[in-house]
């Protein structure tokens, strides 16, 4: 088994709100991400993934608070890091993170170039400026993307290219990790395609090691990631390889969500539509039992008042006081 590159233990962080209330957006959230390999966090919207994404870099600004747990890149616990040395040391170099609309927030009177001659003063500044393009102009070129476009203003570019070009900028330094948060939404098809595959020649090409992909459209993940991590109201209820999570889900979260969302794959075709009912609930208070018990066609009492805790079967986890092998059954009897 090689290395864990990130290792979360029961990590949990909030937002205090302008009224000064409690936000627990991830509560009590345990992952690891093996070095080389690849994961995609799921899950509806407001369950908490760009949260643990801001949370894993140790981007703790108000209204975002650490509560406690761990948090380990490359075996550093960060939170025990400095500042200052986490920005020059860890952020960029071993784990980079494009947030979501990241695309839009390139200032839009800066050249391309300029982002990556910033990062370069920071990071290598015994580079001269002709060396720093020359460097950007290889990587660029290597990831078929024009290096034209390092003369260019992000407003002259399409979205799809504005995005391939954050992902070049922000891979510069080589991060063993990349963190990205919804990369390929508010895409059309094409260039959603486009982007993946930009990230999968970082990962062939070394220029990353690990990838995090997290999206709210969970079949996504089968052409992207090794395993799948499904989250929901600030929990990990489901983990496992791509093809099992989707194909075969056991935590009934995972199953509905998989039965709320338009399928491509075929075999699935036949698949019927139906929207996951209530909604997730409110993460200002503290739940007792399951938090999916309110929305789930499997509840008991025993759900809404009993602990949850996470069951293991091989590579799989999920949580839920219910029998793998039951619900599975449950599953095939309604199919
Ligand atoms: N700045 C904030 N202040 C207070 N609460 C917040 C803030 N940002 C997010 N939240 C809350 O934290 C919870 C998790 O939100 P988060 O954005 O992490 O979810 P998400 O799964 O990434 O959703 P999306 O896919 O829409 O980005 C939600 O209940 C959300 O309302």
């Amino acid at each position: 088994m090689s290395k864990n590159i990130l290792e979360v233990k029961d990590l949990k962080t909030y937002y205090k709100t302008r009224l000064k209330e409690k936000v627990f957006a991830v509560d009590g959230v345990d992952f690891h991400l093996e070095d080389g390999k690849t994961i995609g966090i799921a899950g509806e919207s407001g369950c908490g993934k760009s949260t643990l994404a801001l949370s894993l870099m140790g981007f703790y600004f108000p209204p975002l608070h650490f509560g406690s747990g761990t948090i380990s890149i490359n075996d550093v616990d960060i939170m025990k890091l400095e500042k200052e040395k986490l920005r020059k040391q860890v952020l960029g170099r071993e784990i980079a993170y494009i947030p979501q609309a990241a695309m839009n927030a390139l200032n839009p009177t800066i050249k391309i170039i300029q982002f990556i001659e910033d990062i370069m003063k920071e990071h290598r500044p015994e580079l001269t400026k002709k060396q720093v393009y020359e460097m950007a102009a290889e990587r660029f070129e290597t990831l078929n993307l024009s290096s034209k476009v390092l003369h260019s203003y992000p407003n002259e570019l399409s979205g799809g290219m504005k995005q391939r070009t954050v992902i070049a900028i922000s891979t510069i330094l080589n991060p063993k990790v990349l963190i990205a948060d919804e990369p390929t939404s508010a895409l059309d098809v094409t260039s959603q395609k486009v982007v993946i595959k930009l990230l999968k020649d970082l990962l062939d090409k070394k220029f990353i090691r690990s990838l995090v992909f997290i999206t709210h459209e969970l079949p996504l993940l089968y052409h992207v990631t090794d395993e799948i991590m499904v989250m929901y109201a600030g929990e990990i209820v489901e983990r496992g390889k791509a093809e099992d999570v989707i194909f075969n889900p056991i935590h009934p979260y995972t199953k509905k969500l998989m039965g709320s969302i338009i399928v491509p794959e075929s075999g699935m075709k036949d698949h019927k539509l139906a929207a996951i009912p209530g909604a997730p609930p409110n993460l200002k208070k503290k739940i007792q039992g399951c938090r999916f018990a309110d929305r789930c066609s499997y509840t008991t009492d025993e759900c809404k008042s009993s602990k949850i805790t996470t069951t293991h079967v091989g590579d799989r986890l999920y949580r839920c006081r219910i029998d793998s092998d039951k619900l599975k059954e449950w599953y095939a009897n309604e199919a």
